[in-house]
């Protein structure tokens, strides 16, 4: 179907609930192609020109306003750092299922971290479970050049296999460039944002910073009954995706139509998460996703997911509120959000839903 035809044959609108118990309706379950959104080279952030920064900024602004999701080309990571982190993560899932469970992200149940053993969710309550397994990583000092305390405590605990050689340094090595990035690409959005490019500086001493591989298997069962990973929004402030050629990842248009997130050879996706939103008062849009794999082939990606040190108050941005504008959220801190989000996630659906 073209997307012109998608477009004509939607009738009422579906709906969906959230693991956040958000409802959200769109016009058909049908994926399109549409160019909604945007490629954005990003290597001006590595300029010395202010002009150069700024402008990168200015496009970053529009597209996460408008849409929440860009393709970052020419983002300086070493495209071997990311094929190392695809090797390794197809000789994790093909473990055997009790190595992987040594693992489980079950024996830290309050954090999101360790493996999410396959069809373990069904975010959106659908007839079959969600068609993913996963792993989880997060910070840690030892690994970051910027941290001055390298045995500083980090409240979650990084769960890696035994026996697994050169599975943790890869991963490692791949999160500490992409962590550079991040620190990085915060000013960037502070410029965005029409705030001092240094605003953000003090939030990501100790960031919170997880990451993720994940594997979706080819999905036999139709788009209404089964997602890879259901529809969603992430938590933090900001994601990077790395992802193989085979598709899947789709994105909720403002339209109310699901719109490919097609493989850019050596891009990221980025989009924002709700932290982002919140202290931003909702200038910038954290869009709802999801990923269904029908490409005939496994599909794998790596997330990132980017946020402020969990002792931050996650207070609003003062170029997004006014007296005619006020703050929309209660404030907390983003360690007290993550955590609530973490557990709302984990939450298990009840059994007959399945
Ligand atoms: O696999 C992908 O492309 C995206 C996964 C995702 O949205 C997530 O893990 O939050
Ligand atoms: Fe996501």
């Amino acid at each position: 179907m073209s997307a012109t035809e998608v477009m004509e044959a939607a009738q009422e609108p579906l709906t969906l609930t959230m693991n956040n118990g958000q409802t959200i309706s769109f016009k058909s379950n049908i994926s399109i192609e549409a160019d909604e959104i945007p490629i954005i080279d990003i290597s001006g952030i590595y300029s010395e020109n202010f002009e150069d920064r700024k402008a990168v900024a200015e496009k970053i602004r529009e597209a996460c306003h408008r849409i929440g999701f860009f393709y970052a080309i020419n983002h300086g990571v070493d495209p071997s750092l990311t094929e190392g982190v695809f090797e390794q993560a197809k000789r994790f899932f093909n473990l055997p299922e009790e190595k992987k469970m040594e693992v489980c992200t079950d024996l830290q149940p309050e954090e999101y971290f360790g493996y999410f053993p396959m069809s373990l969710y069904n975010r959106n309550n659908k007839k079959y479970s969600d068609l993913m397994e996963a792993f989880n990583w997060g910070y840690d000092a030892k690994y970051d050049p910027m941290a001055t305390d390298k045995d500083k405590d980090i409240p979650h605990k990084n769960l890696w296999p035994t026996d697994v050689p050169g599975f943790k340094e890869t991963l490692h090595a791949h999160h500490t460039t992409l962590l550079g990035l991040a620190r990085r690409l915060m000013r960037t959005f502070a410029l965005a944002l029409h705030m001092p490019e240094d605003f953000f500086d003090d939030f990501v001493v100790h960031p919170e910073a997880a990451q993720r591989i994940v594997h979706y298997p080819i999905q036999e069962q139709s788009v209404d009954d089964q997602h890879g990973i259901g529809a969603h929004t992430d938590f933090e402030c900001f994601t990077f995706v790395s992802q193989d050629q085979q598709g899947g990842l789709e994105v909720l248009s403002k339209s109310g139509y699901w719109v490919k997130a097609k493989p850019i050879p050596n891009s990221l996706v980025v989009n924002i998460g709700d932290c982002f939103m919140r202290q931003t008062n909702d200038f910038f849009v954290s869009t709802v996703h999801r990923v269904i794999n029908k490409s005939g082939a496994e599909r794998y990606s790596c997330p990132f997911f980017f946020g402020f040190d969990r002792a931050k108050l996650l207070e609003p941005v003062a170029s997004c509120v006014s007296e005619d504008n006020p703050f929309k959220y209660p404030i907390m801190t983003s360690g007290e959000y993550y955590l609530w989000r973490a557990a709302k996630a984990k939450e298990k659906e009840p059994e007959e839903a399945k």
